[in-house]
């Protein structure tokens, strides 16, 4: 996987959230249907950017298109509560997606939600390892063909927030981690998995996130989301009120 990182990333502007999201459909679309050689493996965010997309997915023309069957869905981070909870990532994810396309159900991967949050993030990094056949990456191997990923005013990416101990795992695929200021301990990719992606994808929207994703490009060091490097593709793909001036 070669070194391009988000502050290098090539930049996709979009005139609004509906335009980015088809466009974003679009292209995963391609990619899936692309992917013959083994299952289409991604990781999907939570917050409510993304949710449209998945919507969206779950919708003709698309639902009739995806290769499901060949896909595998894994959470990039989740908090870590009941996946029937409102604020469950996967609850989220099921309600707009995973429920209303043909799925096969091995084929959906939520973090576990029992037990202990340090417990959930091992068994979801078993999990990731015996999908992936290795307990180690291996160069060039991605372990996802698509990672989305979102971003938050304060620069954090998945569950990876400033000044977090997490930001400092090397080694780990999965870690579960206390946000400093949401109310509920989360289970999130660490970099080295995050890293581990063969297509990544920033997508943000609206004006306030516009100062974050401008610190993210000029890889402002207390935005977490400025470290994510050494992937083939990392881009952005924007609305216009989340656009940088410099960029536009
Ligand atoms: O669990 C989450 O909420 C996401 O993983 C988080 O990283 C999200 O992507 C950003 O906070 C942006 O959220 P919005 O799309 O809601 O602005």
């Amino acid at each position: 996987m070669s070194g391009h990182d988000t502050a290098s990333a090539p930049v996709e502007i979009f005139k609004n959230a509906s335009e980015a999201t088809h466009h974003l459909a679009d292209w995963l679309l391609k990619l899936a249907l692309e992917k013959t050689d083994g299952p289409f493996s991604l990781a999907l965010s939570g917050g409510s950017t993304p949710q449209p997309l998945y919507s969206l997915m779950a919708s003709e023309p698309y639902v009739s298109r995806f290769p499901w069957a060949r896909m595998q869905f894994f959470i990039g981070d989740d908090r870590f509560l009941p996946h029937d909870h409102q604020d469950s990532n996967y609850g989220m994810l099921q309600r707009l997606l995973f429920s209303r396309a043909p799925i096969p159900a091995d084929n959906i991967h939520p973090i576990p939600a029992t037990g202990t949050a340090e417990e959930a993030a091992k068994s979801y990094e078993a999990l990731l390892k015996r999908f992936y056949g290795a307990d180690q990456f291996e160069k060039d191997r991605p372990l996802f063909d698509f990672n989305l990923l979102g971003l938050g005013d304060d620069g954090h990416t998945a569950s990876l927030f400033p000044g977090q101990p997490v930001l400092n795992e090397k080694t780990a695929w999965v870690s579960s981690c206390v946000p400093p200021v949401a109310p509920y301990t989360r289970v999130t990719l660490t970099y080295p998995a995050i890293h581990a992606s063969r297509h990544l994808v920033l997508f943000v929207e609206g004006a306030g996130k516009k100062e974050a994703v401008k610190k993210v490009m000029s890889k402002d060091p207390s935005c977490p989301a400025s470290a994510i490097t050494g992937m083939d593709d990392v881009r952005w793909i924007l609305d216009e009120p989340a656009t940088p001036d410099c960029v536009k």
